[in-house]
């Protein structure tokens, strides 16, 4: 068989890969981009990011004329979800021509349609429906991402997952009656919370006592009594089984303070997690993996420096925007022959959960400043207070601002509620160039907007 010699093969095509195949191939190299689903954006453009927030934007749209439907905006709005479903579909067709164009006017790139495994340190295998084609590559991007994780329990196989559900054409064309979410994660929580403002009777297990695990608890408290009261959310829970009920819905066995019970629903979603994609060669050429992934520092260089581990398949920050990022860095070190002169910074990435209202942090909050023994000040601003939080009835929740207690300078921060999502981005910038509160309380921000509400937190210190 015929070995190709390329300058650069991705395995996948998503956020982790095709920023550095496309700065690779602009800079003149050849490059082979390999993804099974024969299009590139990964998982977040198939099944993650854009059509899961395109059922949830619908979803706030509808909260807020409810909300506002005392001051003016009275009348009902009809929910037709299979339209909802469609006006998804039509995004993510819209973001595939959109790709595929993209691709079609690059030079020096290929997609291949087709599925990729490590032969060797230069060697690459794909696999396609027209057989194998083998490559030698002077620099390998891995970059495949990761995958619903379907823990061990009986009848997992009843329950719907986010594949299911956020997919093109996905598997829910109508809204149901009563959803049961399994997980109280960032997937879990996000979805209870689209349903439960469409209509749908949500109940959320969460295995843990706390929701969305891992991340600050001080947060998730402020988050918590915001979520909509008719969710119903159980803690503590450990699902045992879930069967089919004589009408063919769905019973989810569990326990609960060692009592045993059972909840019957139309959807179970499992969402307990995802796991790293490994291509099948790359523990035999002795790359590290651990349960959250490739083992990889901030240069995105695996133990062997011309192949680069970028994006989910890592574990490091799971989000597309640090996938984009880290694929830049692979990028800009292989421009400069596999020597680093490019780091990723895992510590200042906006993290949001787009629940229904959102909340979203960055850099360092005071659970972790307090296991590192560092001293914060804190800034406050409360929506309450704000101008466009009153106009639009959204007075809950507010920013807080985390700055070094000797220097005043921004180490993180979060904010629960409005522009939630928008706002983070901003404190992030901040942060990450280093700007104290001084800097932050001397610059007016517009008003009426709630990137105001920055300033006058880093204000509330004077
Ligand atoms: C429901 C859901 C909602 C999400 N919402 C958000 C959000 O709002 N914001 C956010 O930032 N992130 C969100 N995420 C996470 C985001 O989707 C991921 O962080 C992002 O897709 C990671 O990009 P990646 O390129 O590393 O991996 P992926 O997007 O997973 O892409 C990897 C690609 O590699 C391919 N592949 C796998 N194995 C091979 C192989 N052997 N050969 C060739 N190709 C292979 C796969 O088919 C896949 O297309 C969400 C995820 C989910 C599931
Ligand atoms: N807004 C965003 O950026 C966004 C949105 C969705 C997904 N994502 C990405 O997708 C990843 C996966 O999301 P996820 O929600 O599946 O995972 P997750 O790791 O965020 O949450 C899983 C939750 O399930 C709970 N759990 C585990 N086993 C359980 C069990 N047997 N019963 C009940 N609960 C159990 C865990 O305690 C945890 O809270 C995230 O880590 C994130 O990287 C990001």
């Amino acid at each position: 068989m015929a070995i190709q010699h390329v300058d650069l093969l991705t395995i996948g095509a998503g956020g982790g890969a095709y920023p550095a195949a496309f700065r690779l191939a602009q800079a003149g190299r050849s490059v082979i981009m390999v993804d099974p689903k024969g299009a590139m954006s990964g998982n977040c453009l198939y099944e993650g990011c854009v059509p899961s927030k395109a059922i949830r934007e619908t979803a706030e749209i509808y909260q807020s004329q409810q909300r506002l439907a005392g001051h003016g905006l009275a009348g009902a709005i009809s929910i037709d979800f299979t339209k909802i479903t469609m006006h998804k579909d039509a995004v993510q067709a819209r973001r595939y021509e959109q790709h595929a164009a993209e691709l079609a006017a690059a030079r020096n790139i290929k997609l291949i349609q087709g599925t990729a495994r490590l032969l060797g340190l230069h060697e690459v295998a794909v696999n396609t429906t027209d057989g194998e084609q083998r490559f030698h590559c002077a620099q390998i991007i891995i970059a495949s991402g990761s995958d619903v994780f379907i823990p061990p329990i009986p009848g997992a196989e009843l329950c719907l997952t986010s594949h299911d559900l956020y997919k093109p054409d996905s598997v829910l064309k109508t809204l149901p009656e009563r959803l049961i979410v399994i997980g109280g994660g960032y997937i879990g929580l996000e979805t209870a919370t689209f349903f439960a403002a469409l209509g749908t009777r949500v109940t959320l297990l969460q295995k843990g006592e706390q929701l969305l695990s891992g991340m600050d608890p001080g947060m998730v408290t402020l988050l918590t009594p915001l979520l909509d009261p008719a969710i119903r959310i159980r803690t503590g829970v450990d699902v045992t089984a879930v069967t089919l009920t004589p009408e063919g819905g769905r019973r989810v066995h569990y326990t609960r303070a060692e009592e045993t019970d059972t909840l019957d629903g139309d959807v179970v979603l499992m969402a307990v997690g995802r796991r790293p994609v490994i291509p099948v060669g790359t523990t035999e050429i002795g790359i590290a993996v651990t349960e959250k992934g490739i083992d990889v520092g901030p240069s995105l260089q695996t133990v062997h420096p011309h192949i680069y581990a970028c994006g989910d398949v890592n574990g490091r920050v799971p989000l597309f925007h640090a996938a984009v990022r880290q694929s830049m860095v692979a990028a800009h070190n292989i421009l400069g022959g596999n020597i680093p002169l490019d780091y990723a910074d895992f510590n200042h990435v906006p993290t949001t959960v787009f629940t229904l209202p959102a909340a979203a942090y960055v850099g360092l909050t005071p659970a972790l400043a307090e296991a590192q023994g560092i001293k914060l000040q804190t800034g406050r601003y409360d929506f309450a207070e704000d101008s466009r939080a009153q106009i639009l009835e959204r007075m809950e929740g507010g920013i807080q601002l985390f700055f070094a207690a000797d220097s005043l300078r921004l180490l993180g921060g979060w904010v629960v509620g409005i522009d939630a999502g928008q706002l983070i981005g901003q404190i992030g910038t901040a942060a990450a160039h280093g700007l104290t509160a001084y800097d932050l309380a001397r610059f007016a921000d517009q008003h009426p907007m709630s990137a105001e509400g920055i300033g006058k937190a880093a204000r509330s210190l004077f």
